[in-house]
This record gives C-alpha cells, structure tokens and sequence, in this order.
C-alpha cells in the first residue's frame, strides 16, 4: 500500500471539473496515471471499485479539500477518519455527485468508477447515484410508508419498474442482505416508522440495497444508534463485505478497526484544506502508522 496523496503531491489542479472558483485550477498538466488498485489487492470478481485522482473541492472560496487521491477496493470495506471538519463527509458526497447539490459548491478532479469517470460529460448524476448509493447519519425512512414499500421506494426513486413477483423477491432479498428480514418478514406491512432506530437504519440499508449499488456509501451510519444496535449495523456491513464496495465514515475508532480493511486518515488545519495524511491496510494504519500525526489521532491524543 501507498500513501495515497504523496503521488501528486505539490502538482497543480489537474482537471478542473464543474465550477471551479476563478483562480483555483491555474494549471492544466498531465499526470502519470495512479496505476488501477495501486491501494489495495486484485479487486473481487464482477464487483466495482472506487479511485479519485486529485479530487479538490470548495464551498464558494473555502476551499476544504486538497488533491485527495485514493484508491477504494472494489469488495472492501474502506473506512475515512479524521477530526471534525476535515472534509470527510464532503468527499464522501463528492464520490456519488451529491457534492454538486449545494449552492456554491465547487470541485476539480477525477472520480473513477470502474475506471469511468463518474464526472464524464454527459453522465447523469441520476444513474451515478444508482450506482452508488448512501446511508446517511440518521436513518431516515418514510415513518408512514410500510416496511416493504420503504425498500421498493429505492426502485421507484430510481426509475426502476418491476412486476409484482419481482418486487416482491428483491424486497425479500435486500431485507435479508440488510440483516432485517427476520425481523420483519411477519409485519411487512406495517410503517417503516415502527421499527427502532437500529431497524430502520438497516430498513434505509435494505432500500439501497433493492436497487443494486456497485457502491454503499455510509456517513456516520451508526452515530445515531445504541451500542447493540451499532453492533448489529456492523454485522451487516461484515455480512455486505465482498459482495459490494464501502466506503464509511466513522469517528469511532474501534469501529473502524473491526469493520474495514483499508483506512485513510484525512486532516486538515485552521488555514489548510483537508488532504489525506495516510491510508493504506487498517492494521497497519492501527498498528504501525507511518506519520505521528496519524499515531497521535488513532491513539485518542487529539480530535
Ligand atoms: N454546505 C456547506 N456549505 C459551506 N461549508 C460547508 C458545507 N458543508 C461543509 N462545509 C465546510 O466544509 C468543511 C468540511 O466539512 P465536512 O462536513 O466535510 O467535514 P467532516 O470531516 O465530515 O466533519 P464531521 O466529522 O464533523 O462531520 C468544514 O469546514 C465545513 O464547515
């Protein structure tokens, strides 16, 4: 493993993509190419894989990102840590084009999907989401909508239409692949609203599990739960491990340990963008970091 940013490192803005402030990308140059999973192991078999070259990004002229380049192995779980307001969550958004949404938001670089740039002229933001779906903090169902129609609403919002057999099946299948099915395989009708926090947020897991993501990115999706609701949410992220590709953010040490296999430590300071400072295996990173700063943050001695 690399450390991600030290490819690049003091090179200009490669690619400005979408509204980059005037002044930001005062380069255009060419960049060797990250060589494709130089971050991790082969990548599994039919499944995708994330990278950002040079990923910068800015909210009107604070720019709070810096060149993030990072390699998310496509099967793995890949965890994103850092002191509050370092950008992790943004880089998160920029991943599935939500960063795009804000007003005033800007953001120069490349993010691959499978080698394809998810930022590609043409490309709908529509189908990228698909592809790549979010958790957010809180669970966030449709309290009054029944469990079954909150995982088929994935499908509707999606533009996805299936017969009645079909939808059926890939209700039962998300349920399952989201650890709630046996939970609630005997009250399918009833509101989504009913289950505790812990069940909805797996609810909310199964609905973007119903449209079939190459992607699941989770922001903080257990800040919100119990200690065993958490508990059960990491099983399901151990249970999706190797089946499809996640990237979490989490402020919970342990957490990041047992759930991921690669970890990449983002900071940034009063006057400097959030950059990563290390990334690589997350026994490693754990284990042996290589930069004091990340030994500091994962021994608890600041943030
Ligand atoms: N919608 C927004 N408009 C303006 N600035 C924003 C917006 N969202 C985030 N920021 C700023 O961008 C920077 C990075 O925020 P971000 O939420 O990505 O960090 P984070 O590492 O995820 O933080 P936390 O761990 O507290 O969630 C912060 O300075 C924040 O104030």
């Amino acid at each position: 493993m690399t450390d991600a940013p030290n490819l690049t490192a003091d090179l200009p803005v490669a690619r400005p993509a979408g509204t980059v402030p005037p002044g930001a990308a005062e380069t255009t140059l060419t960049l060797p190419p990250v060589p494709s999973g130089a971050f991790a192991d082969a990548p599994a078999e039919g499944l995708a894989g994330l990278e950002t070259r040079d990923v910068s990004a800015w909210f009107g002229s604070h720019k709070v990102l810096e060149r993030v380049s990072l390699g998310m192995a496509a099967g793995e779980v890949t965890a994103l840590i850092g002191p509050s307001g370092c950008g992790k969550s943004t880089y998160l958004r920029i991943l599935n084009r939500m960063h795009e949404m804000v007003r005033g938001a800007a953001l120069a670089g490349e993010v691959l999907l499978d080698g394809d740039d998810v930022y590609r002229p043409g490309r709908r933001p529509a189908e990228v989401r698909r592809r790549i779906g979010m958790v957010f903090q809180r669970p966030n169902p449709f309290p009054a909508m029944s469990i079954q129609d909150n995982v088929a609403s994935g499908l509707k919002l999606a533009g996805i239409k299936v017969g009645k057999e079909e939808r059926e099946h890939l209700v039962e299948s998300s349920l399952r692949r989201a650890g709630l099915w046996d939970e609630v395989a005997t009250r399918l009708h009833t509101p989504g609203g009913s289950l505790s926090g812990g069940q909805q947020q797996r609810l909310c897991i199964a609905r973007s599990l119903a449209v079939s993501p190459d992607i699941l990115l989770m922001d903080e999706p257990c800040s919100a739960l119990d200690p065993t609701s958490t508990r059960r949410v990491e099983e399901t992220i151990a249970e999706l491990r190797g089946r499809l590709t996640i990237v979490i953010v989490t402020h919970n040490m342990q957490q990041a340990q047992r759930v991921s296999q690669s970890c990449a430590f983002f900071l940034a300071t009063h006057d400097t963008p959030g950059r990563i400072v290390e990334a690589g295996p997350t026994e490693q990173l754990f284990g042996s970091p290589r930069d004091q700063r990340t030994a500091d943050y994962v021994n608890g001695r600041f943030g």
